[in-house]
C-alpha cells in the first residue's frame, strides 16, 4: 500500500520563501494537524494536493495567490517549492519535487509552474535516479505510483474545505464529479465506441445477410448444377456403356462377319462341289439313259424293288469286286449326312444373324432417343435466353433461312417431328449463337458492375464529406457547450464565494471573476451572433434531405445490386456451364484416347478442339453410322444370299436325292444287266449263237461287263459281215440281226452325245467310230 512520509514546503502562501523549508512528517496510522486559524493547515493540504495531482486550490485559476505574495516581502518574484516523500504501491521510496514562480508586475502578477522531478532509488543498483518531467507528466504519473486515481485524490482525499460540499451541489456538478471519480467518461467513451461498433457491426451484419442470401442462392444454384452434373455424368456413363456395348457388338459382328465369310466360302466350295457332282450326275444320267435305252426290255428297275436290286448288286459286287461299291455307297451316305449337318449349322447362323439385327435396331432406337434429349436441351436454352441464330443451313425444302425469326423457330419446329433433322451446321449455328449470347451477357454484366462501382464510389465520397461536416458541427456544438458550462460553473463559484463573504475573497478575485464573466458574456454573444447558428438548422435540414436522397439512392442501388447479383448468378451459371463443357471435353478426349484403337478401325482419328469438340465426334459418328448402314446392307445382302444359297442347297439336296435314287436304280439295272437273265448274258448267248456259225472260235468268256463296248461292237460287226459273206443265215441269227436292226431303227443314238443314227448301217458299222468321235467332241467341249 502506498503512503506519504514527509512534506517540505517553501514559499507557498504563508510559508515564506526566505525561511528554511518547513518539513511536515506524517505518522502511521494517523496524523492530526492542529493549529490556530490562518496558521497554514489548509496550505499543507493544498500543498499535498498540488504535489500529488498538480491541481491548484479552487478559485485560484492561474495560481498567483497560491504562491507567497511577492509584494508582502517587497520582491518582484517569488519561487515556491513543494517536496513530498512517499512510498509507492511497490514499496519503493520516491520523492516528487515541484516548483512555481510568481512574478509581480505593476498591476498584475504572473504565475508559472516549473518542471518537476521524481527521485527514486534503483532497486538493482541501489543508485539514486532523478528524472525530470513536465508538469502534465507528473500529474499523470504520481497518482499511478500512489495507486489512487486523480479525481479521488482531488475530490475526496485532498478535498478543499471550501469545495467539500460538492455532494450537495446541483446535479450537473455532482454528475461531473462522480464521472470523474469513477472514471465513467472513459466508460462513456467506451460505450459510444461500442455503440458505433455495434452500428458498424449491424451494417456489416446486414451486408453479410444480403451476401448470405446471395450465397444461399449460389448454393441452391450449385445444388441444381451438381444434380445436373450428376445427371450428365449418369448420361455419360450410360453413353459409355452404350459405346462399350456397341463396340462389343461390333467386335461380335466382325467375328460373325468373318465366320459368315468362312461359311460363305464353304458354301461356295460346296456349290462348286455340288456343280461338279451335278455335272457328274448329268453324265451318269446320260450314261444311265443310254444304258437304259440299250437295255430296253432288260431294264429291271420297273419290275424289281429297290431292296431286290440292292441285294442283286451286293451279290454281284461280292462276286466281282467285293465290297468296293458298298463302301462307295456308304461314303456317299456319310457325305450326305455331313451336308445335312452343315445345312443345319447354316440355318442356326442365319437365326443368330437375325437376332443380332434386332439388337442393332434397338440400339439405333436408343441413339434416336439420346438425340431427342439433346434437342430438348437446345430448345430449352433457346427459349430461356432468347438466342438469336445468325447462321442457319438451308436444306432442300428451304426450311432454314438467314437469320429470320421464322428460320429460328423452324429449326425447332422441324426438329420436333424428327430430332435427327438437326444437321452439323445447325449445331454450329446454335453454338455460335450461344457464345454470342454469353459474351453479350458478360459485357452487360461488366458494364453494370463498373457503373455501380463508380456510383458507389461517388456516394461514398459524398457520405464521407457529409460525415466530416457533421463531425465538425458536433465538435463546435460540444466546444460551445463545454465553454458555456465552464463559464456557468465559474460564475456559480464566484457567486458562492461572494455570498459566503469570506475575508480571503479579495478585490482582485472579484475583478478576475468580472473579467471572466465579461469574456464569457462575449463568447456567448459571439455564439448568439454567429451567423452559422441559424445556418446550422438549415444545414441539418439540408443534410437530412440529403440523407433521404442518399437513402433512396442506396435503395435504388440495392435494387441494382440485386439485379447485378442475378446477373452474377447467371454469369456463374454460364461459367459453370463452360467449366462443365470443359470437363466434358476432357472426358471426351479421354474417351477418344481410351478408344483410340477402336476409333482407328473406323478410319481417321478425330482431332478434338476446345472450340467445337462435337463436330469431329459427329463426323466420326456419321462415319460409323454410314459404316453401320453399309454393314447392315451387306448383312442384309449376305442374309438374302445365304437364303438363296440355302434355297439352292435345298434344291440341290432334292436333286441329289433324286439323283441318288436314279443312281440306285441304275445300279440295280446294271446288276440286272449283269445278272443271269440280264442283257449281258443275252448278248453273250447271241454271240455264242453267232459263233456256232463261225469257223474261228472266239473266247466268249472274254466278254463281260468290263469289256470295252467298242470291242464288243467290232466283234458283232465283223461277225455279221462274215455271216453275210458266208451267206449262211440260220433263222435265229436272222432274227437277232433283225432285232438289232429294229433296235437301231427305233431308237438308235450315240451313247455319249445321244445323237440319232442316220441309217441301220451306221448303227452297226459306224457305232465304234461315232462313239470315238462323240467322245472326243465331248472331251473338247468340257
Ligand atoms: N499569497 C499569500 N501570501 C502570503 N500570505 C498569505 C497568502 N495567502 C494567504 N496567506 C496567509 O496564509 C494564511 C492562511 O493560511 P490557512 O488558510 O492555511 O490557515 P488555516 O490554519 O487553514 O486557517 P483556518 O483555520 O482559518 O482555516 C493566512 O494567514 C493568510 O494571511
Amino acid at each position: 500500500m502506498a503512503s506519504i512520509a514527509k512534506l517540505s514546503i517553501r514559499g507557498v502562501r504563508s510559508f515564506s520563501p526566505n525561511d528554511d523549508e518547513q518539513v511536515i512528517g506524517f505518522c502511521f496510522p494517523l496524523t492530526i494537524i492542529v493549529g490556530a486559524n490562518g496558521c497554514g493547515k489548509t496550505t499543507i493540504i493544498e500543498s499535498l494536493k498540488y504535489a500529488v495531482t498538480g491541481s491548484l486550490p479552487p478559485g485560484i485559476k492561474s495560481g498567483q495567490s497560491f504562491v507567497h505574495d511577492p509584494r508582502s516581502i517587497g520582491q518582484s518574484s517569488v519561487k515556491a517549492s513543494i517536496k513530498l516523500r512517499f512510498t509507492n504501491t511497490e514499496g519503493s521510496s520516491m520523492v516528487v519535487a515541484r516548483s512555481m514562480e510568481v512574478s509581480q508586475k505593476k498591476t498584475s502578477a504572473s504565475f508559472k509552474a516549473l518542471d518537476g522531478t521524481i527521485r527514486t532509488v534503483n532497486r538493482e543498483t541501489g543508485e539514486r535516479v532523478t528524472l525530470s518531467h513536465k508538469c502534465t507528466e507528473l500529474d499523470n504519473s504520481i497518482p499511478t505510483y500512489l495507486g489512487v486515481s486523480k479525481p479521488i485524490l482531488e475530490h475526496v482525499m485532498f478535498c478543499h474545505q471550501e469545495d467539500s460540499s460538492w455532494p450537495l451541489q446541483e446535479g450537473a456538478v455532482l454528475k461531473k464529479r462522480f464521472d470523474d471519480i469513477f472514471d465513467s467518461t472513459r466508460y462513456a467513451k467506451a460505450l459510444e465506441a461500442i455503440k458505433a461498433e455495434r452500428k458498424n457491426y449491424a451494417s456489416q451484419a446486414k451486408d453479410l445477410k444480403a451476401e448470405l442470401e446471395g450465397l444461399n442462392s449460389h448454393k441452391f444454384a450449385a445444388t441444381g448444377f451438381r444434380e445436373e452434373l450428376e445427371d450428365c455424368m449418369d448420361k455419360i456413363s450410360g453413353l459409355e456403356d452404350e459405346i462399350k456395348r456397341a463396340n462389343d457388338d461390333l467386335e461380335k459382328e466382325n467375328a460373325t462377319s468373318l465366320e459368315a465369310k468362312k461359311v460363305l466360302e464353304k458354301i461356295h466350295d460346296f456349290e462348286n462341289e455340288l456343280n461338279f457332282k451335278e455335272s457328274d450326275l448329268m453324265t451318269q444320267d446320260a450314261v444311265y439313259d443310254k444304258q437304259k435305252h440299250l437295255l430296253g426290255k432288260d431294264d429291271l428297275t420297273d419290275t424289281h424293288s429297290y431292296q431286290e436290286l440292292a441285294d442283286m448288286l451286293r451279290q454281284m459286287s461280292d462276286e466281282r469286286h467285293g465290297n468296293e461299291a458298298t463302301k462307295s455307297l456308304e461314303t456317299k451316305e456319310r457325305e450326305c449326312q455331313d451336308i445335312e449337318r452343315h445345312l443345319e449349322w447354316l440355318r442356326k447362323e442365319a437365326n443368330d444373324l437375325n437376332s443380332r439385327k434386332g439388337k442393332l435396331e434397338a440400339e439405333r432406337d436408343a441413339h434416336s432417343s439420346v438425340l431427342r434429349a439433346r434437342f430438348n436441351i437446345m430448345e430449352e436454352i433457346h427459349k430461356r435466353y432468347k438466342i438469336e441464330l445468325d447462321s442457319i443451313t438451308q436444306d432442300d425444302d428451304d426450311t432454314f433461312t438467314q437469320g429470320t425469326a421464322a428460320s429460328r423457330s423452324t429449326i425447332f419446329t422441324t426438329a420436333t417431328s424428327n430430332s435427327n433433322a438437326i444437321t452439323q451446321e445447325d449445331m454450329d449455328a446454335f453454338h455460335r449463337a450461344l457464345d454470342a449470347k454469353n459474351s453479350e451477357l458478360r459485357d452487360e454484366y461488366n458494364n453494370t458492375k463498373k457503373q455501380h462501382r463508380m456510383d458507389e464510389d461517388s456516394m461514398q465520397r459524398e457520405i464521407l464529406e457529409l460525415q466530416a461536416k457533421k463531425a465538425a458541427i458536433d465538435n463546435d456544438r460540444k466546444r460551445n457547450e463545454s465553454a458555456k458550462n465552464e463559464a456557468i460553473r465559474e460564475l456559480t463559484q464566484i457567486s458562492s464565494q461572494m455570498s459566503s463573504g469570506l475575508p480571503r475573497v479579495r478585490k482582485e478575485h472579484v475583478d478576475d471573476a468580472k473579467r471572466q464573466a465579461e469574456e464569457i458574456a462575449k463568447i456567448r454573444d459571439n455564439m448568439n451572433n454567429n451567423p452559422r447558428r441559424g445556418d446550422i438548422a438549415k444545414e441539418i435540414r439540408v443534410l437530412e434531405d440529403r440523407l433521404k436522397s442518399i437513402s433512396a439512392t442506396i435503395e435504388q442501388d440495392s435494387k441494382i445490386r440485386d439485379q447485378l447479383r442475378l446477373r452474377f448468378n447467371e454469369q456463374n451459371e454460364i461459367d459453370m456451364l463452360e467449366r462443365q463443357v470443359s470437363q466434358e471435353y476432357d472426358i471426351l478426349t479421354d474417351l477418344v484416347r481410351d478408344n483410340d484403337f477402336m476409333i482407328s478401325r473406323q478410319g481417321e482419328n478425330p482431332r478434338l478442339t476446345k472450340e467445337d469438340p462435337i463436330a469431329p465426334i459427329e463426323v466420326l459418328a456419321n462415319n460409323v453410322r454410314n459404316k453401320m448402314i453399309v454393314a447392315q446392307s451387306d448383312f442384309d445382302r449376305q442374309n438374302s444370299r445365304v437364303g438363296e444359297i440355302l434355297k439352292q442347297v435345298a434344291e440341290k439336296n432334292a436333286l441329289l436325292g433324286s439323283h441318288r435314287q436314279r443312281c440306285l436304280s441304275l445300279q440295280l439295272k446294271r446288276t440286272n444287266l449283269l445278272g443271269a437273265d440280264g442283257g449281258v448274258q443275252k448278248i453273250k448267248s447271241v454271240i455264242r449263237a453267232i459263233m456256232r456259225y463261225e469257223k474261228d472260235s472266239i473266247d466268249v468268256d472274254r466278254i463281260n461287263e468290263d469289256t470295252n463296248p467298242t470291242e464288243v461292237l467290232k466283234f458283232i460287226a465283223s461277225s455279221v459281215t462274215s455271216l453275210q459273206e458266208m451267206d449262211e443265215k440260220p433263222e435265229h441269227v436272222a432274227k437277232i440281226i433283225k432285232r438289232l436292226k429294229r433296235l437301231a431303227k427305233d431308237d438308235a443314238s450315240c451313247p455319249c452325245c445321244a445323237r440319232k443314227f442316220e441309217d441301220d448301217n451306221e448303227v452297226v458299222s459306224s457305232s465304234v467310230d461315232s462313239y470315238n468321235k462323240c467322245r472326243l467332241t465331248s472331251n473338247d467341249s468340257a
